[in-house]
């Protein structure tokens, strides 16, 4: 009987986990691992809170030499720490059951998404004879972290332990990121253009303290790490479970309650720079932490797909509607749970 086709030479494929706080940049990471892939052949798994899969959208329209389709897989509508059975496991074992296996598996985690569960996935017996973690990589959205997007406050969680001994965090933020920081085996410190050499040195600082083992932090701006170095980690994340803390260790479940998500319609917009404005607005005084999806414009025949993080902005042209599409603009917004949505929809459609 022949070996199965997944193992080359007794080697596993290797698979790589991105994790990292919504809109840290993981996408954009990806998309320069998939740019300067030289020739290997990966898949990727793209994962999203949202029930819009505007991620594997995005990835699927980037036009890379040797990047098709059917090797991006989406599973949106739920964070992969709690669909594993049920959409993680299924999707990978078709992956390495296709007559021409990937090299390769980076999967995207959401930005709401605990990875530990995820790496467990790959100690279970039918993937881990076949796949190893080569590493989990963090990406750290530096601004936001340097403003205390993620910082406790340490007065507020006394007070809640007085009333409940069992709460751990008063920001649920800090709750997500933590658990992120702490399984990962690199951590990408992204967004460096928007930092200073100073802060870029504190914020290296105060990640490497706060992390449970010594893991490299490096500095990057839009993900631009080499795809040699991101995907040659050689971690083998699954034997080594217990080296990364969660602060659900011990819990059979956790929820994502403490955010929520809705997609707003929009129609044609006339003018691009007046839709950001209104976002920009919309996004501070709802302390909403993303905004995503794409747009259409009269006249153009290009979508415009819109990117906010917190009040921070971007948008471009990303390729043509197609013909069956209908020209209906949708933007995801992910916020803290107990949100005006009504509010919010009618400010966004201006
Ligand atoms: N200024 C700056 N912006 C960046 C950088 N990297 C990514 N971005 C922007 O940050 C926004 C979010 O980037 P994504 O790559 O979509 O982030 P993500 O982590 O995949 O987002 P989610 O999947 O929604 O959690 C986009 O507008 C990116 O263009 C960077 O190094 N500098």
């Amino acid at each position: 009987m022949s070996a199965p086709n997944t193992v080359r030479n007794g080697a596993k494929i290797p698979a790589t986990v991105i994790t990292g706080f919504l809109g840290a940049g993981k996408t954009t990471l990806v998309r320069h691992v998939l740019e300067n892939a030289a020739g290997k052949r990966i898949a990727i798994i793209v994962n999203e809170f949202g029930s819009l899969g505007i991620d594997g959208d995005l990835l699927k329209s980037c036009g890379i030499a040797g990047c098709s389709d059917d090797d991006i897989v989406e599973l949106s509508n739920g964070c992969i720490c709690c669909t594993v059975a049920d959409d993680f496991l299924p999707t990978m074992q078709a992956l390495l059951d296709r007559d021409d296996p990937p090299e390769h598996v980076l999967i995207e985690t959401s930005g709401l998404a605990l990875p530990k569960p995820l790496i467990k996935a790959f100690d279970w017996p039918t993937i881990r004879s076949r796949m190893t973690v080569d590493g989990v990589i963090a990406v750290v959205d530096g601004p936001a972290v340097a403003s205390g997007r993620f910082a406790d406050d340490p007065d507020a969680i006394a007070r809640q332990r007085a009333e409940d001994p069992s709460v751990d965090h008063d920001n649920p933020l800090a709750e997500v990121y933590e658990d992120q920081l702490s399984a990962a085996d690199l951590i990408v410190l992204n967004k460096a253009d928007l930092l200073g050499d100073a802060q870029i040195d504190a914020l290296r600082e105060t990640i490497s303290g706060s992390v449970p083992r010594a893991v490299k932090v490096v500095a990057a701006r839009e993900g631009r790490i080499d795809p040699a170095v991101l995907l040659g980690l050689l971690a083998a994340a699954e034997d080594d479970l217990d080296a990364r803390p969660s602060h659900h260790d011990g819990a059979d479940d956790h929820e994502h309650d403490d955010f929520d998500t809705f997609v707003v319609e929009i129609g044609e917009i006339a003018e691009p720079d007046a839709l950001v404005e209104r976002l920009k607005t919309v996004a501070e005084a709802h302390d909403i932490l993303r905004i995503k999806g794409f747009v259409p414009v009269a006249g153009k025949p290009m979508r415009l797909a819109v990117q906010g993080v917190g009040a921070r902005f971007r948008h471009a042209y990303d390729r043509p509607w197609g013909p069956a599409e209908d020209r209906t603009g949708r933007l995801v917004v992910i916020a803290e749970a107990g949100f005006d949505k009504a509010a919010i929809e009618a400010a966004i459609r201006g």
